[in-house]
């Protein structure tokens, strides 16, 4: 657990972040969201200590950062920025062995770490280990650094942008994959980004942010049909329910039916694009199957009751 006490960074007569006091649940993704230059990456930058706060303090665990050396705090704490920086002249295992190489680890423990990371992101271990970060698209470079960050399985993540410099496919999936390594490793994650969509998707909570104080902190529903302010209500926008469907697998919204004579879609499609099929095909009902196996039936009102509330 991250506990922000009435923290605050001053910039001579900025604030960049003011009076700032939230806890970020253990093993939950928490969303860090709002407008350019509301904060975000100086209060995450405020956790690992790359930016000392003015005034307030974070407790890590219980436990006042300050009481760490910074080095050893952020060992402990998984970093993944937008620009990875990987070291370009070390191969991609040598850039994820960067962290247990600074804990000493012995080399087939090492080893072995790197494959099974890989592994989970993605990325096929013989095919990757050796090549250099050059050799890598933007996704792949990306993968290694988030494997980076998780090498000596910090409880901890940090992440600011890290899907940013993206092209849309690439982000979809990354954003894809990332929920898959999540759901499994239940790290107590913190992740910047000023994408709704991505916040929306993939935050168990989001910290609204204006102006370096917080504007709502709740899960994405909170957010959506109990927004705390205007501000909250414009930033997230009038298509907000629309844009929560997008996050959420048709095959949640399904119920027990024949689907017989329907247009049919996979369930793994995202409920936003079901809605699209929907209003392309003219029926409000759509036939739903897993890898070719019927599932029920999407109607028009399970995806309308969640936008009639907002
Ligand atoms: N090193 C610095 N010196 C002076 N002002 C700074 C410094 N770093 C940040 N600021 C100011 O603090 C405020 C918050 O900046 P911050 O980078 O935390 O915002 P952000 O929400 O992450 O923005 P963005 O989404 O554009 O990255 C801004 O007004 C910024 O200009």
């Amino acid at each position: 657990m991250i506990e922000l006490q009435h923290l605050e960074k001053r910039y001579g007569d900025t604030w960049a972040v003011r009076d700032l006091s939230l806890v970020f649940p253990e093993g939950e993704l928490t969303a860090l969201l709002g407008p350019s230059g509301c904060g975000k990456t100086t209060t995450l930058r405020m956790i690992n200590r790359l930016t000392e706060p003015s005034g307030g303090r974070v407790l890590l665990g219980g436990r006042d950062t300050r009481d760490f050396r910074p080095e050893d705090l952020r060992r402990g704490i998984g970093y993944v920025i937008q620009q990875i920086g990987l070291f370009p002249h070390l191969t991609v295992a040598q850039n994820v062995a960067t962290v247990p190489d600074l804990l000493g680890w012995d080399r087939r423990r090492t080893a072995r770490r790197v494959d099974e990371l890989l592994a989970l992101v993605g990325l096929d271990p013989p095919v990757y280990r050796a090549k250099r970060p050059g050799e890598l698209s933007g996704g792949q470079a990306q993968r290694v650094g988030v494997a980076r960050a998780l090498a000596a399985d910090p409880p901890v993540l940090l992440m600011d942008e890290p899907f940013g410099a993206l092209d849309p496919l690439a982000r979809d999936r990354l954003q894809e994959a990332f929920r898959g390594i999540q759901q499994r490793l239940r790290k107590t994650v913190v992740l910047v980004t000023h994408d709704i969509d991505e916040a929306l998707r993939l935050g168990d909570r989001v910290a609204l942010m204006r102006g370096g104080t917080l504007a709502q902190f709740g899960t994405p529903d909170d957010l959506i049909h109990r927004p705390a302010s205007l501000f909250v209500r414009q930033f997230l926008g009038e298509d907000a329910a629309l844009r929560q469907l997008a996050g959420r697998a048709a095959a949640e919204f399904v119920r027990p039916g024949d689907g017989a004579g329907l247009p049919t879609v996979e369930g793994t499609l995202d409920a936003r694009s079901a809605l699209g099929v929907m209003l392309r095909e003219g029926s409000d009902a759509l036939a739903v199957t897993q890898d070719g196996v019927p599932l029920g039936v999407l109607r028009w009102e399970a995806l309308q009751t969640q936008e009639a509330q907002v």
